[in-house]
């Protein structure tokens, strides 16, 4: 018998609009494939197809700086400023904007990125990650009312910054399949990711099959981090995946990552907490959870929020 092959489920968002039927369908749609996947591909025609190509124009011209202009990118967190040059992970490069929603943070990067300014590359920016948070919060918001948790609503809203991440993967210059990016789970709250057309991204059902994500200009995969996970009770999946990488082509992706903010406590709420949902994970600073998982420690661990604050 021959491998089956599985696809992501795909999930259209053009016509939502809260109050809608098509909100409550779409909304089954998306409790559905976050509780069997953790992830789905998302149809959302909000970023207007200009943008998309400008897009992956404006990341070959980041990656394609100087070493040491890209360096100049730093931030107190790990994976949010320069990551490259790594020998465990050598064809992975990737640059973040902290907090990136936030007035002239994207233009700031932008600037030192290029002292003399770079407004296409700022607008495309900009405009992606203004329209794909629209996305982030019509998801969780889907998400909170099929829970039955309305009531946390603003809380939980409220309670995140975006990260963006702008990544690259060299091409291994060979026919044997590479790691871009080794096997983890996210950690945030809601992951979205745009990929250019180099194949890569990989995905890993309940099941333990990997599920290759073919790129397409008109979608997005969006994909649940162990922080929602935990603040669902378990209700919600986190799925693993990786990035392999063949042939000599490089890959690029960008993302927009729902993180919670320092001092915020992750806590399910009691309403999701009963006999046959006992607490799965005590309630934690996801930052503090985060010096323990770049932590020696921290580091060799498969699920490394089970052992930091698992109840
Ligand atoms: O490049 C990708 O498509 C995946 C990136 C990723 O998994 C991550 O940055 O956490
Ligand atoms: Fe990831």
């Amino acid at each position: 018998m021959g491998s089956q092959t599985i696809k992501l489920p795909t999930i259209d968002f053009s016509e939502v609009k809260q109050g809608t039927h098509t909100w409550e369908l779409v909304k089954s749609q998306v409790r559905q494939a976050l509780e069997e996947y953790g992830c789905f591909e998302a149809l959302f025609d909000k970023i207007p197809k200009g943008t998309r190509k400008a897009i992956f124009d404006a990341l070959k011209e980041l990656f394609d700086l100087p070493l040491q202009i890209k360096l100049k990118n730093r931030s107190n967190k790990p994976y949010h400023g320069y990551v490259g040059q790594l020998a465990s992970l050598p064809l992975y490069e990737s640059l973040g904007i902290d907090n990136a929603l936030a007035l002239g943070k994207i233009e700031n990067f932008t600037n030192r990125m290029w002292p003399n300014g770079n407004p296409t590359f700022s607008e495309a920016i900009q405009s992606f990650s203004k329209q794909l948070s629209e996305l982030d919060q019509i998801v969780r918001r889907m998400t909170i009312e099929s829970l039955g948790v309305e009531k946390y609503m603003d809380e939980h809203m409220e309670s995140t910054d975006y990260l963006v991440r702008m990544q690259k993967y060299d091409g291994p210059q060979t026919n044997e399949t590479k790691f871009g990016l080794t096997s983890h789970t996210d950690l945030n709250i809601v992951t979205i990711l745009y990929q250019s057309e180099v194949t890569g991204l990989e995905v890993l059902t309940k099941d333990g099959q990997w599920i290759t994500v073919e790129p397409s200009h008109d979608s997005f995969i969006v994909m649940i981090g162990d922080s929602f996970l935990a603040w669902s009770n378990g209700r919600l999946h986190s799925a693993f995946h990786r990035v392999m990488m063949t042939g000599n082509e490089a890959r690029y992706s960008i993302g927009l990552f729902s993180i919670p903010k320092a001092g915020y406590i992750i806590k399910a709420p009691e309403e999701l907490v009963d006999e046959e949902h006992p607490l799965l994970f005590k309630p934690f600073d996801h930052v503090q959870f985060l010096d323990f998982y770049y932590s020696e420690a921290g580091r060799k661990l498969q699920f490394a929020l089970q052992a930091y604050c698992g109840a």
